[in-house]
């Protein structure tokens, strides 16, 4: 068990199948732009859910929104079932060290090891000494895949595949029970973005993680997602399995669905051959 410096106010699970995440209502905006407008989504524990949307349509800002990283405008976030904008910022920190969050860089601190970067969210959170501190970050380190010695290496050592999984090690410093990731598989080749693919399935398997993934690869939609929501015009116009995507007459969701890249991406072959077996989605 970690010990921790931080109250907490409700440390329940949430059943599996429950909403972890709810999203109601909710306006984002910057100036005179509206990015959000009454969005409303439900994230179920347990799941992996991919949050998809044409490029600059809102899909980071729905992550910070939740993140509490963007002031919305109206609408309500509770994440844990519990509203965020009710909580003092004691609550919200014992809250904040049940997710992890890998944004689309990435990004490690330069100046800091590989162990130094997975120990720095242990620091804040976490009283345990130095010998602990190091066995935990090998282990982080080791459950994403890589070798222990890449502990001492500094991120410039690293290639870009290694890079996100050390990252990715970071963001489960404090065993989330929720992880959010914006576009995993960006920068990766094919075969890396398949791997990681299958370490993300692993890893929420084994650890019983509920995955928030915003990504545009087709084939991570196809191979790891429970569900798939899709962000059109600044509300979800669907979600559900991936399946009865093929099914929305939403003229974006077509278009992203049948596309030719879908289609390389053995999306909704089987469901073509099997006529109309498809499941229905399952709303928000
Ligand atoms: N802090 C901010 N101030 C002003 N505008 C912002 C801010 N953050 C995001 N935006 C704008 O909000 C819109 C949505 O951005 P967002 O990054 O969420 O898109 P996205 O769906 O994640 O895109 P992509 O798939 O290309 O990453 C963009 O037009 C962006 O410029």
């Amino acid at each position: 068990m970690q010990q921790t410096r931080t109250d907490t106010i409700q440390n329940e699970p949430i059943p599996r199948g429950e909403p972890i995440i709810r999203v109601r209502d909710v306006v984002v905006g910057f100036g005179s732009r509206t990015i959000l407008k009454g969005l409303s989504l439900d994230v179920k524990s347990g799941e992996i859910l991919g949050f998809v949307g044409a490029s600059g349509g809102g899909k980071s800002v729905l992550t910070r929104t939740i993140l509490g990283l963007v002031p919305k405008r109206s609408g309500t976030v509770e994440v844990f079932g519990q509203d965020l904008d009710t909580l003092d910022w004691r609550q919200r920190q014992a809250l904040e060290r049940r997710w992890g969050v890998l944004f689309q860089q990435g990004a490690l601190f330069s100046s800091m090891t590989v162990k130094e970067n997975i120990q720095f969210p242990m620091r804040e959170y976490l009283d345990m000494s130095q010998k602990l501190l190091d066995e935990l970050a090998i282990a982080k380190i080791e459950m994403v895949g890589l070798k222990a010695d890449v502990a001492e290496k500094a991120p410039s050592e690293l290639s870009g595949g290694m890079i996100k999984r050390a990252a990715l090690a970071r963001s489960l410093a404090l065993d989330p029970e929720i992880l959010f990731l914006d576009e995993p598989t960006s920068g990766l080749d094919p075969i890396g973005a398949g791997e990681f693919d299958d370490l993300i399935a692993t890893l929420q398997h084994t650890l019983g993680l509920t995955v928030f993934m915003v990504t545009h690869d087709l084939d991570s939609l196809h191979s790891v997602c429970d569900r798939v929501a899709a962000l059109v015009d600044g509300q979800v116009a669907a979600v559900g399995p991936i399946e009865s995507m093929l099914e929305s007459k939403q003229p974006w969701i077509q278009a992203y669905f049948h596309g030719k890249r879908a289609r390389a991406a053995g999306i909704g072959v089987d469901n073509e051959r099997a006529g109309s077996g498809a499941r229905n989605g399952a709303g928000v």
